[in-house]
């Protein structure tokens, strides 16, 4: 390789890192240390010098986010390990409920639980090789998902490369649209007369299942990840370190979880946010109580469709269909 071409690929990968750590700062950290204007022009000395030296890119680069044509369709994607669905508790009851079963499968054994925002949005898949995303998936039904790595790529917050390489990682978490930018695409799409969606979480389906990436990458999506499917070349032993794990290698993680001794506290929590979730910048629409032991998570088990270890508490009906002016008189 000719010393400019390897000239130019030094500083290809210092570019990468560094725009891939102030995503970090910006995505993860909610603390951004440089100014937009600072990254974007990082962003454009990365694309200026690719568009140089062709033979450089590759598809995990920060300036290959929006790629890709539009496609015909989607192709499936099996999950190795099923995505399940949540059981659902509506009342307080139902949630002591759930903490019986949960210590008479375990008698004698200590239990705590991690408690979770529950974000009103839609669940995908993101599978990471050797550190790179090579894959991003809807839940579909649980075994088989759509394909929509493209579009997942133009999410800035979804990680293209892990801030440190894992031999395998599936990250499962909760694509979602904000409030605010609800709100800007259905005054956009009101002026252009076209049809306005219901909620944040109709929003973030339509605009991932585009089949124009650019449409996507033009819709303002975020993501928050939750949990991990297949894990290979790392070892975490509870839900609360997985969480941590998913943080240090570059994920959103919500900032609200809580691990908490009892079901009492988990109650607590969860009427305190009844009324909170009125001041988040997102919709939830509950609450997600997990056990926090990854061990006794995997003696628990599933049944065909949920996890044992795990329950959903949803706010009353009524209030839960966020209704489009609430969220414009919240915001
Ligand atoms: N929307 C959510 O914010 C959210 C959703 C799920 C799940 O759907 C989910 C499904 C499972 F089978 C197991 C754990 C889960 O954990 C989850 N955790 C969350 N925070």
């Amino acid at each position: 390789m000719d010393n400019a071409l390897e000239r130019a690929r030094q500083r290809i990968e210092e570019l990468r890192r560094e725009i891939e750590y102030h995503n970090y700062r910006y995505y993860v950290l909610d603390d951004p240390v440089i100014s937009d204007e600072r990254y974007d022009a990082l962003m454009r000395e990365l694309i200026k010098l690719e568009s140089k030296y062709p033979s450089l890119v590759t598809p995990n680069s920060p300036s290959q986010r929006v790629g890709g044509q539009p496609r015909e369709g989607f192709a499936t994607v099996r999950h190795r390990i099923p995505m399940l669905s949540l059981a659902n508790a509506f009342d307080e009851g139902e949630l002591r409920d759930f903490d019986r079963r949960v210590r008479s499968a375990l008698p004698g054994e200590p239990v705590e639980y991690v408690v979770e925002l529950k974000i009103d949005g839609l669940a995908v898949s993101l599978r990471y090789e050797n550190g790179l995303l090579v894959t991003g998936a809807t839940r579909g039904d649980g075994e088989t998902g759509e394909d929509i790595t493209a579009n997942l790529k133009t999410i800035r917050a979804v990680p293209l490369r892990l801030l440190r390489p894992v031999p395998l990682l599936e990250v499962r978490g909760e694509v979602y649209m904000s409030k605010e930018a609800f709100m800007r695409l259905n005054e956009t799409r009101e002026e252009a007369g076209e049809p306005l969606f219901a909620n944040p979480r109709n929003a973030a389906a339509g605009s991932l299942r585009q089949l124009d990436p650019a449409v996507t990458a033009s819709r303002q999506l975020s993501i928050f990840v939750y949990g991990t499917g297949e894990i290979e070349g790392v070892s975490v032993n509870t839900h609360a370190e997985t969480l941590a794990l998913l943080k240090e290698l570059g994920f959103p993680v919500n900032p609200h979880h809580r691990l908490l001794p009892d079901i009492q506290a988990v109650i607590d929590y969860c009427n305190r946010w009844q009324e909170e979730r009125f001041n988040l910048p997102y919709v939830i629409d509950g609450l997600v109580i997990k056990v926090n032991s990854l061990d006794q998570q995997a003696r628990l088990g599933a049944t065909m469709k949920s996890p044992r270890w795990a329950i959903a508490f949803k706010f009353p009906a009524e209030q839960a269909k966020t209704k489009v002016r609430d969220i414009i008189l919240r915001v």
